[in-house]
């Protein structure tokens, strides 16, 4: 590159700028509030992640088959592994918008849901006791998440799956890999639903075992949503 890009590489981004940049070149925007960031974690962390989610949260042999845990408290910390994931998200650009950013705490709750190959989870519009603003970091195999449009009112959001017509014209199909991270924010948010369908085109949708970690902020006023 000439020296008048390296300048305009500095002065937008400082000399360390070189990751950000990847990321800013990485980012997809399918729908209204929902962006997604690929690669922001390398493989190796990739594998740390996964290995340390399974320790964590299903290595308890006495639970039948455990495909959920859960984690409650401010994640701030970037020494803890979710705490690190929630520093992450508030740092990459356009990921999420400035009135969630602007919280005193960004994230506070983490759900971390185990698919094997063969699963999936019911499309959803997620309770609205948790505020604007879901993050999911993805590790292991790969998923198709599919998005349809809630053409309801907001309240019906939450039933709506399960009126939902069985083929949707319009659905949006968005890859998720190992170390990528989207997030949901308001229209994405709350106007459509989300889920990861069993079978894609016929196939098993997930092939690997799956592990995903979203990250969230309870709302205290709505704590009984
Ligand atoms: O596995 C994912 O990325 C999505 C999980 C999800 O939608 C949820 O836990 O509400
Ligand atoms: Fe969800």
């Amino acid at each position: 590159m000439d020296s008048g890009s390296d300048r305009l590489y500095h002065d937008l981004f400082g000399e360390d700028s070189d990751d950000d940049l990847e990321f800013l070149n990485d980012i997809e925007e399918p729908i209204p509030g929902l962006v997604i960031y690929r690669n922001v974690l390398s493989a190796g962390q990739c594998a740390q992640y996964y290995s340390w989610l399974t320790t964590e949260y299903f290595a308890d042999t006495t639970d039948r088959r455990a495909n959920q845990g859960m984690h409650f408290g401010a994640l701030t910390d970037p020494d803890t592994p979710l705490g690190r994931l929630g520093q992450i998200s508030t740092t990459l650009q356009r990921l999420l918008p400035a009135s969630v950013l602007a919280r005193p705490v960004v994230f506070d709750q983490a759900i971390i849901n185990l698919y094997d190959p063969g699963e999936g989870i019911g499309d959803h519009v997620d309770l609205l006791r948790f505020g604007d603003g879901v993050v999911g970091f993805s590790f292991g195999g790969s998923a198709t998440m599919r998005m349809r449009q809630v053409r309801g009112d907001m309240q019906r959001a939450a039933t709506y799956a399960r009126e939902l017509e069985s083929v949707d014209p319009d659905e949006v199909a968005v890859a998720l890999h190992a170390g990528d991270v989207y997030a949901m924010s308001g229209e994405a948010r709350y106007r459509w639903t989300h889920g990861i369908p069993k079978t894609v085109r016929g196939e098993a949708n997930i092939q690997d075992r799956r592990i995903s970690v979203t990250l969230r902020k309870l709302d205290p006023d709505r704590i009984n949503h």
